[in-house]
């Protein structure tokens, strides 16, 4: 060994500065005031993706050491924009591209990738980015932004990541019409055997890997969700051995993860809440604006925890209110609801709405979620009403990037003289009003897909069910710390690694209770044990 070493030294002599080859001067530091010397956050989102490039363990050092700081940059919102300008900032490729065109060959284009012990994959296939829409190939960087975060946030091997967009053309004009777009010039197709050749193709190239599926408009979003999510149900695949596949071994980021990680936040405001009301917990009306994947997964999370709780399915729902760009979503308001809709949607008879401020003054809600990726949709008279309803009034606007919440943190404390239990998507910097210093919560689902894709890994499970896609959820309740607990719905983000491992061991012990762990050892580990195995597997770099 210590003659490779000394091999490499020698032949590296007078390639680079002698302190670069020979260490001791701290490339971290130095990282750090580079990206300090950029001016805007694309500036720095650009260098930051070229150290990753270029110096893998000095990136993910800085990144891990300066997650508050630097999250915002390599993660929403700056990775907005990055979609946006993706073929303008292009320097070199970082993801797998498989386009339209290169269908009946997925497979092999997918074995070129360098890496074999592919553990997670983020895929995209760029059609809703965030809240910004159809950004085609530019929603690449949506996948390499979410795996950063499950390298810097949970600990898993850079190289055992894989950022995949599928280029299926787009329907953004402005992109066609761009001389440097880099995708298909074509408009969207909607394939989905594609989409199975592309599943059968992780799965036969990849078999330990689990797949995240990413900003796919809602309609796909449930759709492939529905398909790939069961271990027992079978597709046609021509690249496995039998023809046929089991599914299994993947989750939707935005309908799971986001609905875990808007879950863990509600229990522990409906607990603050009741706390200054002395209303019981289960006592909630909740108004949620946006029905698309991410607002309807976090409603159908939040209708689980009323069942777990002693609620019959029909009783649950009747405490949601869904509303769309059409008003209130009622069975019979005259419009072909999609399946998901649906599945919230008020029954007939009731009264109709238009706008959400009617909605919010009918029905008096404990709590009003945004994800409508309407930016300033929750209006100072929205807001104050809901503040004169509530002892302390419950707002999540979630929607990214940061331009488009619903409301600002500054707007939700000034409009309710501070009394406001508030997420947002993106963060919100904290708010000094009436004398006291207000720090916001972020609900992001970087708190939960982490830990969630973390515990698959761990327990190689064939599937990520219900139970632990709950049991995350609960798991990131559970985890403030005293100096969190009373003030706070999540735990903050420079804790996101321990975070991390503590959900997965959680959704690993999940994964074995519920009969989808293939690791059949770690169902006699106790769980302390268990947690220390796994920060003892966590990706811990030092640069050299
Ligand atoms: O990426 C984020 O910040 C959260 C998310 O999944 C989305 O908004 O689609
Ligand atoms: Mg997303």
């Amino acid at each position: 060994m210590a003659s490779i070493k000394q091999a490499t030294v020698a032949q590296l002599r007078g390639m680079a500065p002698a302190s670069v080859i020979h260490g001791g001067v701290d490339s971290v530091q130095r990282a750090l005031a580079q990206l300090n010397s950029k001016d805007t956050p694309i500036e720095k989102y650009i260098y930051l993706s070229q150290l990753r490039g270029t110096a893998k363990d000095t990136f993910y050092r800085l990144l891990i050491d300066n997650i508050i700081d630097i999250c915002p940059y390599v993660y929403t919102p700056t990775v907005g924009a990055a979609c946006q300008l993706y073929s303008t900032i292009y320097r070199k490729p970082d993801a797998l591209y498989l386009s339209y065109n290169d269908r009946g060959n997925l497979a092999e284009i997918m074995s070129n990738w360098p890496q074999h012990g592919i553990r997670i994959a983020v895929v995209s296939d760029g059609s809703r980015i965030l809240g910004l829409g159809d950004l085609g190939i530019g929603g690449c960087q949506i996948a390499v932004g979410k795996l950063t975060l499950y390298v810097g946030g949970a600990g898993i091997k850079p190289d055992s990541t894989l950022p995949i967009i599928l280029d299926m053309g787009t329907n953004n004009e402005t992109l066609l019409n761009d001389p440097l777009y880099l995708g298909l010039r074509m408009k969207r197709v909607y394939d989905d055997a594609f989409l199975d050749e592309f599943y059968a193709a992780v799965r036969t190239t990849f078999p330990d890997c689990l797949i995240q599926f990413e900003d796919f408009s809602s309609e796909s979003a449930f759709k492939y969700l529905d398909r790939y999510r069961h271990k027992e149900s079978l597709i046609q695949a021509p690249s496995a051995p039998s023809g046929q596949l089991h599914t299994g071994k993947c989750f939707n980021d935005d309908i799971q993860g986001t609905g875990a990680v808007i879950l863990a936040g509600f229990i522990n405001a409906v607990k603050l809440a009741s706390a200054a009301s002395g209303r019981p917990i289960l006592d909630q009306r909740i108004v949620f604006l946006g029905a698309g994947s991410a607002g309807v997964g976090v409603a159908m999370q939040l209708v689980e925890f009323f069942t777990r709780n002693g609620f019959t399915e029909e009783e649950a729902k009747q405490k949601f209110y869904l509303v769309d760009s059409k008003g209130l979503v009622t069975d019979d308001r005259g419009d072909n609801l999609p399946a998901h809709k649906r599945a919230l949607s008020r029954k007939a008879g009731g009264p109709q709405f238009k706008t959400l401020e009617e909605v919010v003054e009918h029905v008096r809600p404990s709590a009003l979620i945004g994800l409508s990726t309407v930016g300033g949709a929750f209006s100072e008279k929205i807001v104050r009403m809901m503040g004169s309803f509530k002892a302390r009034p419950i707002i999540f606007p979630l929607s990214n990037p940061s331009h488009l919440s619903e409301c600002t943190f500054e707007d939700a404390i000034k409009w309710t003289n501070g009394r406001v239990i508030f997420a947002s998507g993106s963060p919100f910097k904290a708010v000094e009003h009436g004398g006291s210093t207000y720090e916001s919560n972020q609900g992001n689902n970087f708190l939960s897909f982490p830990g969630i894709g973390l515990g698959c890994i761990v327990a190689k499970a064939n599937e990520v069910n219900d139970d632990m896609v709950y049991e995350s959820a609960l798991a990131l309740a559970d985890s403030l710390d005293d100096s969190e607990i009373n003030t706070l719905l999540y735990p903050r983000l420079h804790r996101i690694r321990d975070i991390s491992a503590t959900i997965a061991a959680r959704v690993a012990k999940a994964a074995v209770r519920t009969g989808a762990a293939e690791n059949s050892k770690l169902g006699g580990m106790a769980d302390t044990d268990l947690l220390a195995y796994i920060k003892s597997k966590q990706y811990d770099p030092t640069p050299c």
